[in-house]
């Protein structure tokens, strides 16, 4: 179940693929530092090629595709065989495509309307995003008055100080962060540094 996944995966990796070739080698690094759960955003021309690959070069790995912001880029990452989408934000026609579609989707919301919205097309796991920038923890805990059957990933403006206490919250499975892939790691070839920053971001403490 996606809940259960997510939540096992703890933080999902939000990754900018440059190229097919570091993306992987990316995934591999996230992977042996213990995450389950990558999500290559498609921001990129090389985007969609390397979801496909990561998919077949690491198996176990729960290989998600962000910034799925259209109906169409539902019906292309559908096509590359992904499981599991999600967005900084939703439309209606977007909402109404993931929920027609063969694949699990977590939706981005800003605001009480917006859940309302997602809850409307059946959405209850949703991306809050730029989380921090909202109001953060203070703003989950005040969402989990009205809306206390809706979980969230909390996304932009985390890391690593500050994400165990996101976590901590009842209404939160897991913390969507780009610290462990900054680009300055990914451009110069740091793997091992990639894999320490996700060990740690696995560990309890
Ligand atoms: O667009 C931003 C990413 O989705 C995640 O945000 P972040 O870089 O603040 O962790
Ligand atoms: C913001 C984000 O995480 C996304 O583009 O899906």
């Amino acid at each position: 179940m996606l809940e259960q996944k997510l939540a096992a995966s703890r933080v999902l990796p939000v990754v900018t693929a440059r190229d097919v070739d570091s993306t992987v080698a990316l995934a591999r690094a996230l992977e042996k530092g213990g995450m389950t759960a990558i999500e290559i955003t498609l921001r990129t021309p090389a985007a969609l090629d390397a979801i496909v690959a990561v998919r077949e070069e690491l198996p176990g790995l729960l290989v998600a595709a962000g910034t799925v912001n259209t109906p169409e880029e539902v019906a292309r990452v559908v096509d590359a065989g992904v499981e599991l989408a999600l967005s900084p934000g939703a439309t209606p026609a977007l909402l109404q495509a993931a929920a027609d579609a063969p694949l699990d989707f977590v939706p981005g919301v800003a605001s009480s309307s917006d859940i309302m919205q997602a809850q409307a097309h059946g959405f209850e796991l949703l991306k809050l995003f730029p989380a921090v920038t909202l109001g953060g923890k203070g703003m989950l805990k005040a969402l989990g008055g009205p809306f206390p059957d809706v979980k969230f990933c909390p996304t932009g403006g985390l890391n690593p100080d500050n994400f165990r206490d996101f976590l901590a919250l009842p209404n939160v499975v897991c913390c969507g962060g780009s610290w462990m892939v900054a680009s300055s790691l990914v451009d110069n070839g740091r793997w091992d540094e990639i894999e320490t920053l996700a060990r740690e971001a696995m560990s309890e403490q």
